[in-house]
């Protein structure tokens, strides 16, 4: 058996008296596409916060490949392979669209947010920045100022930046929040081939989103997983149905809501 991308076992946080994470157990394996839905407040950021060394565990193990990483200073955890994308958007305005690529290789790279070097020169860097440009449709609008790009743009600029650092693990953050029903179409599609063969985590709200990407999914309520399986299985959960999906559930069997 290949040692999981993720190895999360008894994870528990608390912020004073409040219990957010109430004993989590997740494996995912490379390669998968694994979602996590839940309420408003079931604790999903705070997870999400927890595996990328925002915070600390109360107790428990989060393990990358196989290494305990609970607790890990992020940009250590980013050097080890996993990149994570935020809600709000990490992007810098004023720099042009293909800068905002490059700072995220450059950085990946070691480099640090270096931009007074000649960077130009670095043929490796420009390859690399040219390579996620045109995986995520952005290489026509590259010397635009970030700013002035459209706003689902600009959440496509962040996912670029959070692949940019070639990490095998991507955890993306509500990556079509606030996205038209056009533009989440061309965001999963473009995210699929983004992340093409690495292990991606995801956390949204948008359940055609969710059912349309994952190869698993998991559902965290109140702190706790209730029930991790495919699509199909957490579409026919009785649990799930009652705690989150409701009646979005028949909607995603009769196919009305991608
Ligand atoms: N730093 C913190 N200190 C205290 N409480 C916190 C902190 N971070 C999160 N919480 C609380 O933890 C709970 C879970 O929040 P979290 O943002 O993880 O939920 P969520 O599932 O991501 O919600 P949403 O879907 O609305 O984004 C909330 O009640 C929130 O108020």
């Amino acid at each position: 058996m290949t040692t999981p991308a993720l190895s999360i076992t008894d994870l528990r946080k608390s912020f004073g008296p409040a219990k957010i994470i109430q004993g989590v157990n997740l494996e995912i394996e490379k390669g998968e596409r694994h979602a996590i839905i839940g309420p408003n407040g079931a604790g999903k950021s705070t997870l999400f916060n927890l595996i990328s060394g925002g915070y600390h565990p109360t107790s428990g193990s989060i393990r990358l490949n196989g290494t305990e990483i609970g607790g890990t200073k992020p940009y250590l955890i980013n050097r080890m392979g996993l990149s994570r994308s935020f809600q709000v958007s990490n992007i810098f305005a004023n720099m042009s669209v293909r800068e905002n690529v490059r700072c995220g290789v450059l950085y990946s790279m070691g480099y640090g947010y270096s931009f007074w070097r000649n960077v130009g020169n670095l043929k490796e860097v420009q390859r690399k920045t040219a390579e996620i440009l045109e995986k995520v449709d952005l290489l026509d609008k590259a010397n635009l100022p970030a700013a002035l790009l459209p706003y689902a743009d600009q959440r496509t600029l962040e996912i670029a930046i959070t692949i940019a650092g070639g990490a095998e693990v991507i955890l993306l953050d509500e990556p079509t929040a606030g996205m038209s029903h056009s533009e989440t179409e061309r965001a999963v599609a473009l995210i699929k081939q983004a992340t093409e063969g690495k292990t991606l985590v995801i956390v949204e709200h948008d359940m055609g989103v969710v059912f349309n990407m994952a190869d698993r999914i998991s559902v965290l309520v109140y702190g706790e997983i209730i029930a991790t399986g495919a699509p199909s299985e957490i579409r026919g959960d009785p649990r799930v149905r009652e705690a989150y999906l409701g009646d979005e559930a028949d909607a995603l069997e009769n196919g009305d809501a991608a």
